[in-house]
């Protein structure tokens, strides 16, 4: 199967930027969107005005507020709304696809029930079709700029691994390949964590020394989960897990990092959220991983940290003096002692 026809589902930032890469690609591409203002501009103006302002898309790429119509021809449909809706358009087009049409989810996030990947829950919908799953530092603001940057596809099917980097790589965007799908996803969906603690660093003005053992500690604690839950270590150190955190840590064009920063300056979690205005996948994973990692005994000292100050008023420099010094109150107790890996 030869990508020549694809399906973007999702008007907003990283939907748009994979619509152009593959647009570059001369790829016939056609991109859903429930805002029938943006599709025209996209269509007419070639721009997408209200998340990727002055980024000239190509005049090749089409967009559609008919979901049936956009996904009817596609070889390839990538999936790029917020995770808390992926599960609702995913099953409105589902009973329409032929079992050759491959879903690529490009959504960084957990579904609440079960703790399912996006690429789980395309499964679930769509038991016949290849699922893959595209991550890795990709800032769609840079990307829509066409600045270098490189990503992973992940899937359990080579054919369509080999497929998508082909219909994605072009001058500006480099794609690796990985067989491990569920490394590749947990990493792009827990390293929105710690970007939200990389803004309170950031907005508390600390220094390079304390980013620099964030981050690290960050590594090292996303990798325990995901080991615990079945990843292979060895992607963490790749794109996809230090890759993509390391850029969401630092970049204040992260939306994660950005509701960080704004709690760090003494701003509510409903205010920073209403004033980004669009998705920041973390604040919901925090919830769901920590949860994961009481239930399962993994050591996650940020994790736990985070949640008391987005959900229970704990101050950011309680909350890291605390966990200096290893007395900081915490309500669970963990098998794994406090400086081990
Ligand atoms: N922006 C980035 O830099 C980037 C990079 C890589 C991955 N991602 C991931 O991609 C996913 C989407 O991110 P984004 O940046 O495009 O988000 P966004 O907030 O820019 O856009 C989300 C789009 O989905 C639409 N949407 C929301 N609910 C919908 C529904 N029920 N039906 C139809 N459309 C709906 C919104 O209207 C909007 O157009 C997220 O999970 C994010 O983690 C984002
Ligand atoms: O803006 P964020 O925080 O959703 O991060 C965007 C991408 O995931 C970076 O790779």
């Amino acid at each position: 199967m030869d990508i020549q026809r694809a399906a973007v589902i999702g008007g907003g930032s990283f939907g748009t930027v994979v619509a152009n890469i593959l647009a570059d690609n001369q790829i016939q591409t056609v991109q859903w969107m429930r805002n029938e203002v943006v599709a025209s501009a996209i269509n007419t103006s070639h721009t997408n005005p209200d998340y990727l302002p002055g980024v000239a898309l190509n005049p090749e790429l089409k967009a559609t507020t008919d979901l049936l119509a956009a996904v009817k021809d596609a070889d390839v449909i990538f999936v790029s709304v917020p995770s808390h809706s992926v599960r609702q358009v995913v099953t409105s087009f589902a009973a329409e696809l032929k079992p050759e049409q491959a879903l690529i989810s490009t959504t960084k996030g957990i579904e609440h029930d079960g703790f399912l990947l996006m690429s789980q829950v395309l499964a679930e919908i769509c038991p016949n079709n290849p699922v893959g799953v595209l991550s890795g530092p990709n800032l769609a603001k840079e990307i829509g700029k066409r600045e270098l940057a490189a990503t992973v596809i992940a899937s359990e099917n080579s054919e369509l691994r080999r497929n998508v980097q082909d219909a994605l790589s072009c001058s500006y965007f480099r794609v690796y390949a990985s067989n491990d799908l569920y490394g590749v996803e947990l990493g792009g969906a827990l390293k929105n964590i710690y970007a939200i603690v990389s803004g309170f660093v950031a907005a508390l003005g600390m220094g390079e020394n304390t980013k620099s053992m964030i981050i690290t500690r960050s590594l090292a604690e996303m990798s325990r989960f995901a080991v615990a839950l079945g990843a292979n270590p060895l992607t963490f150190l790749g794109l996809a897990g230090v890759g993509d955190l390391v850029v969401t840590c630092m970049s204040p064009l992260s939306r994660n990092y950005r509701v960080g920063y704004a709690i760090g300056q003494g701003k509510t979690l409903e205010d920073a959220i209403k004033e980004l205005g669009e998705v920041a996948e973390g604040v919901n994973t925090l919830k769901y991983v920590r949860a994961r990692a009481i239930e399962l005994d993994i050591y996650m000292p940020l994790v736990m940290g985070a949640y008391e100050i987005l959900f229970n008023g704990a101050q950011p420099k309680d909350v890291a003096q605390g966990l200096m010094t290893g007395d900081y109150a915490s309500d669970v107790e963990f098998a794994l002692p406090k400086h081990e890996i």
